[in-house]
């Protein structure tokens, strides 16, 4: 876990970069910190790992006042991946993987075997392995930076815009590569970027910051897009571009699953492990609330079907709009929002993740569209 307090940095020439941030990184989690140029995210990065020191507060990593840790032994725990991917020029793609584990007493041979390993595992292909850093493309260039940051395997991450340089493509393809990589292996990434849709796809939280430095929402994606908690924070999030926007897009394009539903009388053979929800539904196949494990023990134990579910959420009808599709999700407490057909009988669900990927997606096929009509210029 990483946490900062009262965090201030205030540089020698008067800027503060970073103004009282308290904020709490949880262990395996992608937190996003995004906002627009200048408002000390990269800063507030950089005293993760001692490259800057604060002004003032504290920053403690698993429970450790950073301040009493060797600097050079801390960064072994943190990779770092930066913008221009910051590869050595003179070595070869293996040896700049290599590099740290090198450093760090492994013989070059054993580096360079699992240097290859990480290599594969960020997408490159090995044939490349050889080249050196200024013959590959850029896209090629940042999986590197990302394959010599997972080389130590270190357990937390830092990534300073690492796919602002590439073009629109390779970027998802790189943004979809992290979120594999992720999946798997779980590290603590501390993600700096100004793009609200790149913050919004890859982060379980999302740090928005401010002018002056200052923290302006610390929540999940979702809750960003749909309760900017500052003015700020909503024209940073694009609302009328993004959440209100959600009104004109149809939900016809979401893919609903089906849902696990019962009634009253099967919850007597029913098993639910603990984290895992049942939608009740009346027999007629209309919602009426949502079960977990605890609700289903209290109602074996005689309390009323009421008592032990929890009220459903906001509804959604698959030929509806995003919004409704959005609102359903975050609305409902199991995270799927709740599709019901014109009768009022459920058809299926979705959670807001893919929502947000189908908008995402919507909007690229439009950026797109427009490019290739020579409209690039027109504001969304
Ligand atoms: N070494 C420094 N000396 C003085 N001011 C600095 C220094 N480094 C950063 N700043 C200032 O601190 C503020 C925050 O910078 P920081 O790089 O953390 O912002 P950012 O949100 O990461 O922006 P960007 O995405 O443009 O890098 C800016 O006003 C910047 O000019």
């Amino acid at each position: 876990m990483i946490s900062f307090q009262n965090v201030t940095k205030q540089f020698p020439d008067g800027t503060t970069a970073v103004d009282s941030l308290d904020l709490t990184i949880e262990p395996e989690s992608f937190t996003v910190f995004v906002g627009p140029s200048g408002c000390g995210k990269t800063t507030s990065m950089r005293m993760i790992n001692r490259m800057i020191e604060p002004s003032s507060g504290t920053i403690t990593v698993d429970g450790k006042d950073i301040r009493g840790v060797d600097a050079v032994k801390l960064r072994l725990g943190i990779g770092y991946v930066i913008q221009s991917a910051g590869l050595l020029p003179h070595r070869t793609v293996v040896d700049n993987v290599a590099t740290v584990p090198v450093l760090r007493g492994d013989s070059r041979r054993e580096a360079r075997k699992a240097a290859l390993g990480v290599l594969e595992r960020v997408g490159l292909d090995l044939s490349l392995a050889n080249r050196y850093p200024a013959q590959l493309s850029g896209g090629q260039q940042q999986r590197v930076g990302v394959a010599r940051a997972l080389a130590a395997d270190p357990p937390i991450l830092l990534m300073d815009e690492p796919f602002s340089a590439v073009d629109p493509v390779v970027r998802e393809d790189l943004q979809a590569e992290m979120q594999r990589l992720q999946a798997d292996l779980k590290k603590t990434i501390v993600f700096v970027t100004h793009d609200i849709d790149e913050a919004v796809k890859l982060g379980d939280r999302v740090a928005v910051f401010g002018t002056g430095g200052r923290l302006q929402q610390y929540d999940d994606p979702q809750t960003v897009l749909a309760s900017p908690a500052t003015d700020f924070v909503a024209s940073f999030v694009g609302r009328d571009r993004g959440y209100r926007g959600l009104s004109f897009r149809t939900a016809a394009d979401v893919e609903l699953h089906p849902i696990r539903t019962a009634v009253e009388a099967e919850l007597t053979s029913l098993r639910l492990e603990h984290g895992e929800w049942v939608l009740m539904v009346t027999e007629n196949g209309a919602p009426d609330g949502w079960m977990d494990a605890g609700g289903l023990e209290a109602h074996r134990n005689g309390r009323s079907l009421h008592e032990c579910t929890s009220a459903g959420g906001s509804l959604f009808v698959p030929g509806g709009d995003l919004r409704q599709a959005l609102d359903a999700a975050i609305s409902s407490p199991s995270g799927i929002g709740v599709a019901v057909d014109k009768s009022g009988v459920v058809v299926g669900g979705v959670d807001a993740t893919e929502i947000i990927d189908l908008l995402a997606k919507q909007r690229k096929q439009e950026d797109r569209d427009r490019m290739s009509h020579g409209g690039g210029a027109q504001g969304r």
